[in-house]
This record gives C-alpha cells, structure tokens and sequence, in this order.
C-alpha cells in the first residue's frame, strides 16, 4: 500500500475519541481475534511441540466441552448419535462419547472411516478407551444401508474439523453426512460443520448444517460471518488448554487479522461525552442528507431524521422534489432543499450552502437508484473535504464510484462508504462480494488508492480502511428484524451523525451498527414486531449497556 500507512503499532488502534478527543480505546479491547485456519493449526502445533502440553490432554478437554453441552442439550430417552471421522476431530467425538456414556447417556458412534489405519494415532488412542468401556460402535455401511435409529436424535457431528483442505469430495464422509441430515436431530457440530472451510464465509450449505458449533481456542470466520455463520447456529467458543504463549506466537505470525468488535465495549463508547452543557447546534454540527428519486423521499428523510436523533445539532435534507411537497411530510426541525438539476446534483449550490451553512457532514445517497454525480463534482467534494467535510456515501451515490473516484483521492477518516454485498459489485472495486481474507485484502488496497474506508454491510458487516492495515473489525451480532428496507437509511444517518464528531470512519461505523442493533433489541424486548422506523424514531441515549 502507497499512502496512509501507519506503524504496525498504532495501526492496531481503533482510536476511538470522543467529541473532544478523550477517550481512546484500542482495537484488541474493543474486539478479539478471530483465529483463522492457519492460526489455529499453528496454536494446536505449538502447544504441543514447543510448549510440551500432550494433545491427548487437548482432546480430552475439547471432548468434555462438547459432552457438556450436549448433555444439556439431550432430552430424558434421547439417542445421541455420534460421528466419529478418521482424523482428531473424529477424537474429540470419541472423547465426548465416553464422557456421555459415563453420565448415563444412550450413545451410538458410528466411525466414519474406510479403515482403521487411517486413523490419526490419538483417535486411536480415544477409539481403544471407549472398547474397554463397551460403547456401542458401528461401521458406516451398517448406518448407511439402513440400521433402525429413531427419528430426532441429538447428533454429534465429528466427522473432519480444521484438517479439511480443499471442497469436501464425494464419497463416505460426504454420504454419511447427508444421510445423517436425513434423521432430522439436533446437531451438535464439534469445531465445524464437516466439510467447511473455517476460513471462508461463502453461501454454500455443508450436508448437515449446525444447531450448535463447539469451537476451541477462538472463533474462525465462517463461525462468525454470513452466510457461512448460519450453518453453525449459535457457536460456542471454549479455552481447552492452549498454551498462552502458542496463541501469542501464531497471532503475531499472522498476516491479516479478523477481529469480532464486543458491542459492550463499543456501547461504552459515547461520542457526545466531552459536549458542554452549554453547546450550541453548531458545536454538535450541521449534517446534510441528499437523497430520493422517482421512488420518493422516505429513505433520505429516515436518514435526515435518524442522523437528528444520533446527536447532530442541525440537519438539512436535500431531494429533488418540490420543498413544499417534502415539508408537508417531515418533522419540524428539519429543513429542507432542493440541490438537484434533473437527476444530478448542482454542486456548486451545494458547495455554497456547505461553506455558508457551516454543513460538517454530508450524506448522499439515500433512496436513490442512479449515480448522482457528474465529472468535476467529486474534485468539489475532496476540495470541501480538505477544509474539514466528512463524507457518507450510500446507496444510489455507490454507482460506479470505483472509476468516478479514479482522478480524485479522498481521506479516509473522513469517507465512508456503506455498501450492502450488491452495492459492492456496482461500484466496480470487485466482480464478486469478498469470500475471504485475501478478498478483503485486496479490497483493503483498492481502498488505500480511493482514500475511503468501506462497512462492507450485511448481517455482519466488516470494516476495510487503509488506516487499519491488514485488520478487519466485524461486527457479528445478527438480528434479523434489521434485514428490512430501511435499516440502511437508518444506518447512514447515525453515521453522519458521528461524522459529526472527531471519531474517524472506521470507529463510526461499527458504532452506527452497534447503536441501531441495541436500539432494535431493546424494542424487541416490548414483544413487536419492529421496523426501521421504529428504530429511527427510538434512537436512544448513547449511554447504554447491553443486555448479555
Ligand atoms: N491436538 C490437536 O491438534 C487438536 C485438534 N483438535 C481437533 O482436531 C481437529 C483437526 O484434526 P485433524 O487435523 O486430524 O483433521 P480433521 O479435521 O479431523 O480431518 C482430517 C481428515 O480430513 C480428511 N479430508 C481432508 N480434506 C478432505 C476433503 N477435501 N474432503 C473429504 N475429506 C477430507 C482427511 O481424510 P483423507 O483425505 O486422508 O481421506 C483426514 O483424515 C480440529 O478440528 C479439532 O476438532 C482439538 O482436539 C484440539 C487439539
Ligand atoms: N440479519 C441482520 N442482522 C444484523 N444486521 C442486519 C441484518 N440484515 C441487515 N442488517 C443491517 O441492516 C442494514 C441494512 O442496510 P441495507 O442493506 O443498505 O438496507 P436498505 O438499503 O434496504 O435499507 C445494515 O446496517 C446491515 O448491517
Ligand atoms: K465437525
């Protein structure tokens, strides 16, 4: 990456000051590591060779995690059917049966393996205890060709874990898993759902998805982001015994790092704190929201209000129909323009108002469905930039923003784009929505070249900045009453908000999310059904906790 790269040090902050600049945090407070494939084949490796911790105590202690939670999980009478595979994972499986088995469980293993020499040597090891104690084991061809087993059993899903390389193939493993899917149990998969990738969050389905994922050590991508993160249902993460020093180690190897952002550490974060008692609207700033089309102007104004709501201390909204028309159907306190000539923006109007109107955070883009800029406006927007505009650009204003931006660099603490996966792709910078690491990093340096910082959004939006190299904060916590039209207006108005303060973009953004995610919540809990609107219009305080 050219520009806007910081020491590797600072680079792991996610500074997040208040108005007045008090409060920092740093990004591993705000977050943990989420460990990919490689980190934690590197862990397992150096807890066992360099720091002398046996892996046969490992796998006890992540079996007895995973027998934990299944007996809590296993209703009086049910059947727990195990899938034991050839590798360690298959270990962990063998383990919890033999725990079950002891507490007095009904356990069936069925070992899916074409031949015990393809075991790991610890499985083996698990595989010989669980025979001395007289456990029920059968082989895949009697589970495929039709053994009687109840419907609905709880099933342990130990089939192949992180020693996957490659798509899952055709053949035993794969078949086992389906016909396991087939008994529609709970199931219960130990580290991953057999046959994912833990590094890679793409929408396809393994055989037999997760109610539940046991993971050790920390969470992998496809725990965490979606579409992967579905098939994994909820996913709980255990320490079995890692050396602290092994995790250290494999951490600091690591090239690009995902971070899962705590929302209770981001609700602690309240970004009007240093406000005086006896602020005026232009201490707190003037935000002004472009938007709507043809379609109307129920997005921008949702943001304009939204943006009202989050803590900006005048917002004008700006659309291309007639003034009288849109203040006949607004709140009061907003007040209203029209910077449009047909379907552009006439920026030298807008240019005006910023400088005149004091404007310290401009948002365009809600509730339009075409690019509304033309050559020459960008350059005003970067030349407003340098005497102190932050910028959200969204919806509509994404089109084709990849080459519109090509002769003009932006600074990234100031810009934010807020893409949902089909935005990203409309505005040039990637054929297809990131899959990986790599793909964020890739888009990371497309970002450098733009000056722009992207939320990537989606059920867990991840943030790609140049001033975070090579990290990547996600926010993880989903909640599907916010998958509805409008959430992204809401979304985009809190930010600009926030653009407000001297927070940067990366740190607004994951807070915007966070803020409206805990608002939804809270309204979740009165028992409604809840949309958008309630949520721009119950925007709460910024000094909230969360509910654990
Ligand atoms: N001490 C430790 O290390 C600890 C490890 N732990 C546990 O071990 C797990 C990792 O164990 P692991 O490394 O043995 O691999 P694992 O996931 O069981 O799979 C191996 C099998 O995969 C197969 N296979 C590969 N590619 C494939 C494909 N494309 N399609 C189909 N099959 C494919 C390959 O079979 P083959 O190709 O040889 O036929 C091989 O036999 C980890 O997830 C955690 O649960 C914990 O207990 C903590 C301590
Ligand atoms: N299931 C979900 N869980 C958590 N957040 C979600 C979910 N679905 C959508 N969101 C959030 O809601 C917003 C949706 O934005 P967007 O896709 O632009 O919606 P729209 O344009 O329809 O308003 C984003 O902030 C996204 O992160
Ligand atoms: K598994």
């Amino acid at each position: 990456m050219k520009s806007h790269k910081k020491s590797s040090k600072s680079s792991r902050r996610l500074e997040a000051a208040s108005i007045n600049n008090r409060d920092s945090i740093e990004l591993p407070h705000v977050g943990k590591p989420i460990w990919s494939v490689a980190s934690a084949k590197n862990v397992d490796r150096a807890s066992i060779s360099e720091f002398k911790i046996p892996s046969l105590s490992l796998m006890e202690c992540a079996g007895r995690k995973v027998a934990v939670v299944a007996a809590a999980r296993c209703r009086p009478g049910q059947l727990i059917v195990v899938l034991a595979g050839p590798g360690n994972n298959g270990g962990d499986a063998l383990v919890a049966s033999r725990y079950l088995h002891l507490w007095g469980y009904s356990v069936l293993v069925i070992d899916i393996l074409n031949d015990f020499k393809d075991q790991t040597p610890d499985r083996s090891t698990q595989g010989q205890s669980l025979d001395e104690l007289n456990i029920r084991r059968v082989s895949p061809h009697d589970f495929q060709s039709g053994l009687p087993l109840p419907s609905k059993p709880l099933i342990l899903d130990g089939v192949l874990g992180i020693g996957i390389r490659g798509s899952l193939r055709e053949g035993l493993y794969k078949s086992c898993l389906q016909k396991a899917s087939q008994l529609n149990g709970t199931v219960i998969s130990i580290d991953l759902p057999s046959g994912m990738d833990g590094d890679c969050w793409s929408g396809e389905a393994p055989p037999l998805p997760a109610d539940i994922t046991v993971t050790f050590g920390a969470s992998k991508a496809a725990h965490r982001i979606y579409p992967a993160a579905r098939y994994c249902g909820e996913t709980l993460v255990f320490d079995i015994g890692f050396s602290k020093e092994a995790v250290d180690q494999s951490l600091a190897k690591t090239k690009h790092q995902l971070w899962e952002l705590a929302p209770e550490a981001l609700a602690r974060i309240n970004p009007w704190r240093g406000l005086a008692i006896d602020a005026h609207k232009f201490e707190r700033g003037h935000v002004l929201v472009i938007g709507g089309s043809s379609l109307g102007f129920g997005a921008p104004m949702m943001a304009a209000v939204s943006a009202a709501r989050a803590g900006a201390g005048w917002v004008s909204l700006a659309t291309p129909h007639p003034v009288e028309t849109v203040m006949a159907r607004s709140p009061l306190a907003l007040t209203h323009q029209n910077f449009f000539k047909g379907d552009h923006l006439d920026i030298a109007a807008i240019s005006k108002f910023v400088e005149q109107r004091r404007v310290k955070a401009l948002l365009i883009g809600p509730g339009m469905v075409t690019s509304p800029f033309q050559s020459g406006d960008l350059e005003t927007l970067a030349r407003l930039q340098r005497q102190g505009l932050s910028l959200v650009l969204d919806a509509g204003a994404l089109h084709q923003l990849g080459e519109r931006l090509k002769p003009t660099r932006l600074l990234p603490e100031k810009t934010l784009l807020t893409p949902h996966p089909g935005e990203l792709i409309k505005m040039g910078l990637t054929p297809d929505a990131p899959k990986t690491l790599a793909d964020f990093e890739q888009l990371q340096e497309t970002c450098n070249n733009l000056g722009v910082s992207i939320f990537y959004k989606s059920a867990s939006p991840v943030i790609v900045s140049p001033e975070l190299p090579h990290h990547f904060p996600c926010y993880s916590q989903a909640n599907n009453s916010l998958g509805k039209a409008g959430s992204g207006d809401v979304l985009a108005g809190i930010c600009t908000a926030l653009a407000l303060t001297s927070l940067p973009s990366w740190v607004i953004a994951p807070l915007a999310q966070c803020h409206m995610h805990y608002t939804c919540q809270k309204l979740q809990d009165t028992g409604k059904e809840i949309i958008p609107e309630d949520i721009c219009s119950n925007l709460g305080t910024w000094d909230i906790s969360f509910r654990s």
